[in-house]
């Protein structure tokens, strides 16, 4: 297992709820670098990334807010991560909101090009995040790049992402909210949507061995982005755009086990999570424990608590 390289990205800019940028921190003091290390991985901590200074870009739909600020994260996140994975690490970046993406996966893609591997993506996210700069109402940018991952047209403003996904290697799962621009567009793309309505009639565990079985069979790299809205909100309440109907403490585990068995992750994203919004730290500590069983913690690994 490669040495685990912690990235922390306190991004919020992707959207208009202030908190999002304590997400580094709250994984750090719920005890993440720790819970991996019990595992007898190495870590690295690298830090928080600094934002640089940035100039004022325009963009045609005026809605779009903090485009100028997501450019430059989008630039320095994509070679951080580039740098882990160049160095043999399995970059973790803790988010942040789901904007980040957009550098995480740009900053994999590069490295896979590089490879000559082909990289797969795997969305766990009640949100399909498929809109562009161009067809967001919302204006917030954490609701774009699984979009511009697969090369749709409308970022112009963004460095060319470095080789756009196809769309079957491209998984979303437990979804629950999409836009009608988004779902005209994912049809338009192919790109296929492992809604929770799929997922209550196939089970958690088809669809998604399906998945790693071709990303196996083609020797892939891949990229996992876990959004903290994946789970559903009773047992995850620290995000801002809750959407009921999220998976359950046991499914979410489940998938993580899953992951860990295939051996196959290369990246990993923690977003949305904000610690403003929490109740005495349990999103943060859930979202560390599903990093635990992702990298192999078992449930006979938890000790019984009599306190
Ligand atoms: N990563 C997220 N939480 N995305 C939420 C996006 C919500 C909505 N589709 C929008 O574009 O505004
Ligand atoms: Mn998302």
């Amino acid at each position: 297992m490669p040495n685990t390289v912690l990235i922390g990205a306190p991004i919020d800019e992707g959207q208009r709820r202030p908190g999002c940028v304590m997400g580094p921190t709250a994984y750090r003091v719920a005890g993440l670098a720790q819970a991996i290390g019990d595992l007898g991985h190495g870590v690295e901590d690298w830090g928080d990334m600094v934002l640089p200074a940035v100039q004022a870009v325009s963009c045609p739909n005026p809605a779009v807010h903090h485009l100028a600020e997501l450019l430059a994260w989008t630039e320095i996140l994509a070679d951080k991560v580039d740098d882990a994975l160049s160095q043999g690490g399995l970059p973790i970046v803790l988010g942040g909101d789901h904007a980040l993406a957009l550098g995480s996966v740009s900053g994999a893609a590069r490295f896979a090009a590089r490879q000559d591997r082909p990289l797969f993506l795997l969305w766990l996210d009640a949100h399909s995040d498929f809109h562009t700069p161009l067809t967001t109402q919302s204006g917030n940018l954490h609701g774009t790049p699984v979009a511009y991952i697969a090369g749709r047209a409308g970022f112009e403003a963004f460095p060319p992402f470095p080789k756009p996904i196809p769309a079957e290697r491209i998984c979303l799962y437990g979804i629950r909210s999409v836009d009608p621009a988004e779902h005209a567009a994912l049809l338009k793309h192919d790109i296929a949507i492992n809604d929770m309505r799929v997922l209550d009639e196939r089970g958690i565990v088809a669809p998604l061995r399906e998945f790693l079985d071709m990303v196996r069979a083609a020797g892939g790299m891949l990229h996992v982005s876990l959004d903290v809205d994946f789970l559903d909100p009773s047992i995850a309440p620290a995000v801002g755009t809750t959407v009921p109907g999220g998976t359950t403490f046991r499914e979410a585990h489940l998938v993580m086990e899953l992951l860990h068995e295939s051996a196959l992750v290369t990246s990993l994203d923690l977003v949305e999570l904000n610690p403003f919004l929490d109740e005495r730290g349990r999103t943060a500590k859930l979202m560390v424990e599903l990093v635990g069983s992702l990298m192999g913690r078992k449930v006979f690994d938890r000790p019984t608590r009599s306190f």
